[in-house]
Order: C-alpha cells, then structure tokens, then sequence
C-alpha cells in the first residue's frame, strides 16, 4: 500500500471530510435560510442563488468521487447526443443498483455543468435528512410518498413549478422506485408474472405512474429522455465507505437520447412503453455481464477542477478556526478539557451514520 492511500484509509482524515462537509452544509443550508426575502422580490435570482449555494454541498460529494477516490466514470453515448448533454432540460430514467449510484449520476451533471440544478423524484423522508434533505427544499425538489392517491396531484404540481426555471436541469426518475435486493427482484417478478409481462434479470419492474406524469408535466420543458444504464467493472460493488477510504471503482454508463415527442401521451401506452425500455435495459445489462462493456462509442466528458477548488475553499475556511481550537485545548494544560475533547470525538464517531461503518443507506429508517 502507497502512502497515499494509507493516509486515504486513516480514520483522522475521514473525520476532517466529514466536518468540512457537515459545518459547511449547515452553513450553506443557513445560507439558503437568507434567501426566502429574495423569492418574495425576484424567483428567477433567488432559483439562480440557490442553484449556486447547493453546488457548493453536492460537489463536496462528487470531490471525494472524482478527487479523493480517484473513480473513473467512462460514459457509452452515440456522438450526434453527446453535444446537447447539458444544454437542455432532460428527464434521466437510470437503474437503482448501487449505494453510489446517485453519485456517479451527480458526477456526470457536474461534468456537464448542470450539478446545481440537478432535480430528482425522491422519497419524502428525504426531505427531512440535515443538509442534503433541507438542501433539496430550497431547490424545489420533487417529493413523493408513494401513494398515488397523493401523488398524484403533488407530483404534478411541483413539476408544472419547473416550467419556467432559470437553468438547465436534469430530472432524475428511478422508476424502480426502490433499490435493487434479490429479494425485491423476486417479488417484483410475481407482480411482472400476474401482469402477464415478460421478467427481468437485473432489474426491478418499472413503477410506470410516475414516469407518465413526469413526462406530461414536462412536455414543452424537457427535450429528451436520458435513457441511463450504469454498471462497475468486474462485479464491484462500490460504497460511500469506500469512497471515503478512497477505494477507486471503474463506473460505466451507456445513455440513449431518446426525443420526448417519440413518447406516448396516453397512460396506457406510456405505461407499456416503460415496459418495453426496461426489456431492453434488461439486455444492455446482459451485454455488460458478457463482454464488460456497453454498445457503443465511449465519449466521456473529461472531470473539471471546480469540485476541488470548492472543496479546497470549505476545508481553508473550517479547518483553520478548527486548529485555533485545538491549539488553544492543549495549551490550555487542562487534562479534564483534553479527555472531555476526547471523549466528545469518540461519541461523535460511534454515532456516525450506517454508511461510515460498512452497512448500507438502506439501513437508514425511513
Ligand atoms: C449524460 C448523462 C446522463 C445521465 C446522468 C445520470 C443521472 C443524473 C441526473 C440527476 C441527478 C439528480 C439527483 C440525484 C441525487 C440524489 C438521488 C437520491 C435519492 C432518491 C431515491 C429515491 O427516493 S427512489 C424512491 C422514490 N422514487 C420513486 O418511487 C419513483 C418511481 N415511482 C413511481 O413512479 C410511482 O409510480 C409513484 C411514486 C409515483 C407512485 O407510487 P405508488 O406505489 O403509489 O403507485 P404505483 O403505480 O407505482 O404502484 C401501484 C402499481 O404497482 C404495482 N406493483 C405492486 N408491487 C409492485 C412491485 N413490487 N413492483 C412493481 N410494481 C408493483 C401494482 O400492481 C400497481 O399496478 P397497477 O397496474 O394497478 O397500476
Ligand atoms: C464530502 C463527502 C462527505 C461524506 C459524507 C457523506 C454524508 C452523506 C449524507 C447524506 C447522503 C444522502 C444522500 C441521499 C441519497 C440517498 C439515496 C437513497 O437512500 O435512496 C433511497 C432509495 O434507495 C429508496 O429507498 P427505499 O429503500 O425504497 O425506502
């Protein structure tokens, strides 16, 4: 092991990520706080503040991704796409696989310039989690709680909101609507099976509902469907944790652009053409298990230096009062403040979320 990447596995410097990304979200969420006066004079600057505002927290994230891990992200598209990526509104329908699989997606609207604005249809419990949950609000992320009885209406309006956003935006959809167990998957398939469609390997049947409203809430606002399939290389299975530990994963995604205008209108035939995008992700996915890569020319956007820089910023701002602090607590002399410090810090890192001691987000409750 090099000594970079024994200094990239010390828990020392898991804990100064962490305090940088935590201390600056709560500042930028206080930040975002300030910003509800703007909305009342102009929306369209309060919306462009806020996008800028909350690239400064979810680039923290793709800065450990790109940066810190050193991940590589190759992106299977066919080159006429390639040029719009970022220059339109677009719903992305990607598969629910992976821990991280949010983040590569993140990466990907960070190399396109659309990170700040990214939009997804999250659950509502989301909302409620510290900094990016309260993040998301001042975004106009879209919430739902999976009932369509609810949903409906709800969805709907918040999509018709995005109508005349400053920015482009990406909306992402994982129309699984949950992430993939093999325990999902089979009940998934005897739902598929009593509807008399055909099963999936890698995937879970489609919930079609929030994929029609999504589409007609946004005709005459998105371009495109972004047709997202993301696989890693040799069989990883990549985590926060060892994002953090600056384990570098191998992401490949094959996207299709797909002209909203070729999707239909009605319910029904939206539903079945759901269906049928998901057979054949279904076999782009058995491509990749095969022969290791997706159809098609690889076209990957190169990472940008901004992430950094932002990072680089936070860490300067918060790591040098955190200094002072420490400075001031050993010359102090006091042994009771010392064990104190201590004793706080080792309370802090037993209470750290699932993700930092190996389990998975879906063990966070809901
Ligand atoms: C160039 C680069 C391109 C791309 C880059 C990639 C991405 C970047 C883009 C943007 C990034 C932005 C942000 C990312 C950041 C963070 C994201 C993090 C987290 C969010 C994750 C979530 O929260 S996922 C959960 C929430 N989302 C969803 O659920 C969406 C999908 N669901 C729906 O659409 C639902 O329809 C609904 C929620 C709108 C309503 O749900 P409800 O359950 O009430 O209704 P349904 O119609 O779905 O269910 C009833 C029908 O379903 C049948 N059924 C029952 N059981 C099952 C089953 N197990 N599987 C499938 N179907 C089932 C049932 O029979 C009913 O059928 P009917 O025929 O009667 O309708
Ligand atoms: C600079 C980096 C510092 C690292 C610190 C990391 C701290 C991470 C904190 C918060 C990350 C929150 C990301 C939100 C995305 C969560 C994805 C998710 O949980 O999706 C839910 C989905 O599966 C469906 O759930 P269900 O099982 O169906 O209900």
């Amino acid at each position: 092991m090099g000594f970079l990447q024994l200094l990239k596995s010390q828990f020392l410097c898991h804990l100064i990520i962490c305090y940088v990304f935590l201390v600056s979200g709560l500042i930028i969420n206080l930040l975002q706080l300030c910003t509800l006066p703007v909305w009342l004079v102009s929306k369209q600057l309060a919306r462009r503040i806020n996008i800028r505002l909350a690239y400064c927290i979810s680039s923290q994230m793709v800065a450990t991704l790109e940066w810190w891990s050193g991940t590589e992200c190759t992106l299977y598209t066919d080159p006429k796409s390639y040029p719009l990526y970022g220059k339109e509104n677009a719903i992305v329908v990607l598969n629910h696989s992976f821990e991280i699989d949010f983040l590569c997606g993140w990466t990907f609207c960070e190399r396109f310039g659309v990170l700040g604005s990214s939009k997804v249809l999250a659950k509502k419990q989301l909302a409620y989690v510290p900094i990016i949950g309260w993040m998301w609000y001042f975004l106009e992320i879209v919430f739902c709680k999976r009932k369509w009885e609810e949903d409906r209406r709800t969805v709907n309006e918040s999509l018709q909101k995005l109508r005349d956003y400053p920015e482009n935006f990406w909306f992402l959809l994982y129309c699984e609507g949950t992430r993939f167990t093999p325990k999902k998957h089979q009940v998934s398939m005897q739902v598929a099976e009593s509807k008399g469609l055909p099963k999936l390997k890698y995937h879970l049947l489609p919930r079609t509902k929030g994929f029609w409203v999504t589409v007609q809430s946004l005709r005459g606002t998105a371009a495109a469907v972004y047709d997202s399939t993301l696989n890693f290389r040799n069989n990883e299975m990549p985590t926060l944790l060892g994002l953090l530990n600056g384990k570098k994963y191998h992401a490949d995604l094959y996207v299709r652009r797909i002209p909203l205008e070729l999707i239909p209108e009605d319910e029904k035939e939206c539903a079945e053409w759901l269906h049928k995008l998901y057979q054949e992700k279904d076999s782009f996915q058995e491509h990749y298990a095969k022969t290791g890569r997706f159809p098609g020319p690889i076209m990957s956007p190169p990472r940008r230096p901004w992430s950094l820089i932002n990072w680089l910023f936070w860490s300067c701002l918060l790591l040098y009062p955190l200094g002072l602090l420490l400075t001031q607590l050993i010359s102090s002399g006091s042994v009771f403040t010392i064990v104190a410090s201590v004793a706080v810090c080792s309370a802090a890192a037993d209470l750290t979320p699932p993700i930092f001691t190996g389990s998975s987000l879906d063990d966070w409750p809901d």
